[in-house]
């Protein structure tokens, strides 16, 4: 019987030792804090659980253009929404725990590290710290998968102190909303909490070091959700990288590398995040780490240390739950032998949950632009859709890339309230090489959002046969 210990019990660590379980092996899975990871107990989880009662609160803002009036104004009960948040975080983690428990995984709530091994041995030594003080305990493993996750990035003169200057993490323990929230960095997860604070009527500011949200989005879905930001009264400081952040009783003060200040009652640091990779005796079995820490694999999961995965954040191939789980099975089949299809990141599909959302599959606008790939495109805006005009939309679009001969779909973007569900049928077209002709034929339920997918496949279709 194989036996593997997966250090972290993530999106990457758990689904493996799923995979792993269901094939048999001997599996012990280490997890320091929580099973289900930093994305059931901080991340993921919980934003979307905030950003869920963000949207309650934003759809009474909506009535009045519905013709229905509410008399009063909705009140957000922060302490009351966090306790739901932090809730539904830990039942997930119960609940995920349990399962693994009853697929035959022990789990050490502990931390591990590999031991120095002795030259060419097959094996790898993992010496767990367990949580509740107890004696060391030393697991012998033919396979290790390294699922350990990232941290909040730390900039040296703006520490969180967990009042004022805030990770994403510590968001939920906060007791009222802030009077003015300055949020530094506008990656995903700085516009994900502008959208929910701004919806919750907390005036925000944003400091972005490029020149527009979401850098590496659809620029058209990053233009729309700029002016969204705007018309909902949210600052946004362009080209700006904060330097400094220091806190008072008052509030706290960002100073920006031009000199400039800019002032709020707290500072909620999005900068991005570092692997959590520096203590766990790589060197002992000769894994090098690259020089931002993360741990270099294959498409396969494997590292450059025979016996040794790795998989989810700490690779740093693409940050995202459903990547980190589907390189953890892998991870597992390709280790007990059977047969398995390689990491294919172009088929990804991703979702930004802001207010409309943005969800996008596949090649998009760069690799398009830069000529990497060649493309037919079209924007059909959602204004045009007529359940969008009955629900009072007025923002958003579908857009569809398309080989320019045969029409197969190869990527797509959504601005939608519900692009994160509406995607699926573009994200099976570009998985299983639909044409935009397959779209265009299928039947959509009139009327629906999702009618503008279909309509946008019609639109990409050529009208003569000479392809
Ligand atoms: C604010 C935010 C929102 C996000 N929203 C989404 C989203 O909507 N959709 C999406 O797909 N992705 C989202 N992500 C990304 C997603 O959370 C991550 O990609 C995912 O958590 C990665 O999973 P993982 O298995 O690599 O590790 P993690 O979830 O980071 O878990 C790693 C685990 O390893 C444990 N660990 C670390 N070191 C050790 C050790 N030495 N021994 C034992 N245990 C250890 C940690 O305690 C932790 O529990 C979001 C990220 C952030 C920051
Ligand atoms: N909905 C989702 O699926 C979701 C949500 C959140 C995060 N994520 C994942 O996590 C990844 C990381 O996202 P992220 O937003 O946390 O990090 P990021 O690294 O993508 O963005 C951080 C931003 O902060 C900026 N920045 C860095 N230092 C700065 C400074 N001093 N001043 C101002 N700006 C500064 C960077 O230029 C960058 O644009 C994403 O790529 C995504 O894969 C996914």
């Amino acid at each position: 019987m194989t036996r593997i210990v997966i250090l972290g019990g993530g999106p990457a660590g758990y689904e493996a030792a799923l995979v792993a379980a269901q094939h048999e092996a001997s599996v012990v899975l280490v997890e320091e804090d929580s099973v289900g990871g930093y994305c059931v107990a901080y991340d993921c989880v919980p934003s979307k659980t905030f950003i869920a009662s963000a949207g309650v609160r934003a759809g009474f803002r909506r009535n009045a253009d519905m013709g229905i009036e509410v008399e009063e104004e909705a009140v957000v009960d922060l302490p009351r929404v966090n306790s739901r948040v932090k809730g539904l975080a830990l039942a997930q983690s119960g609940d995920i725990k349990a399962t693994i428990q009853r697929a035959g995984v022990r789990v050490i709530d502990g931390r591990g590290r590999f031991r120095a091994a002795e030259d060419n041995s097959a094996t790898h030594d993992i010496e767990i710290t367990p949580s509740n003080g107890s004696a060391t305990e030393v697991v012998t493993a033919d396979v290790v998968l390294i699922a350990t996750g990232a941290s909040p990035r730390v900039l040296p003169d703006a520490v969180p102190d967990g009042k004022r200057i805030l990770t994403w993490r510590q968001l939920y323990d906060l007791q009222e909303l802030p009077e003015h929230l300055v949020v530094v960095g506008s990656g995903v997860t700085g516009a994900e909490f502008v959208s929910a604070y701004s919806e919750l009527g907390v005036p925000v500011t944003l400091i972005s070091s490029r020149d527009r949200v979401l850098p590496h989005e659809d620029p058209d879905a990053a233009a729309t959700l700029e002016e969204v930001f705007t018309e909902r009264g949210v600052t946004i400081e362009p080209r700006s990288r904060a330097d400094k952040v220091v806190a008072s009783a008052e509030g706290v003060r960002v100073t920006l590398s031009d000199g400039r200040e800019v002032t709020g009652s707290h500072a909620l640091m999005t900068v991005g995040s570092i692997p959590n990779t520096g203590d766990l005796g790589c060197d002992a079995v000769g894994l090098e780490l690259r020089e931002t820490g993360h741990i270099t694999v294959d498409r396969v999961s494997r590292t450059s240390v025979p016996g040794v995965y790795a998989a989810g954040d700490c690779t740093g191939l693409l940050p995202l739950a459903s990547v980190a789980a589907m390189q953890g099975r892998i991870a597992m089949w390709h280790a007990l032998g059977e047969g398995v299809s390689p990491l294919r990141l172009k088929t990804v599909a991703s979702a930004v949950f802001t207010r409309p959302e943005v969800a996008t599959v596949g090649i998009g606008h760069k690799q398009v632009e830069s000529g990497e790939f060649a493309a037919r495109e079209v924007l059909l805006p959602l204004g045009t859709n007529p359940r969008a005009k009955m629900q009072g939309l007025d923002r958003g679009f579908v857009k569809i890339f398309c080989r320019p001969a045969t029409g197969v779909v190869i990527g797509g973007v959504i601005v939608a309230p519900v692009a994160s569900e509406l995607v699926l049928p573009l994200a099976m077209a570009v998985q299983n090489n639909l044409t935009v002709d397959d779209l265009a034929h299928t039947f959509s339920i009139y009327p629906s959002l999702s009618g503008s997918v279909t309509e946008a496949g019609r639109r990409l279709m050529q009208h003569d046969d000479l392809d």
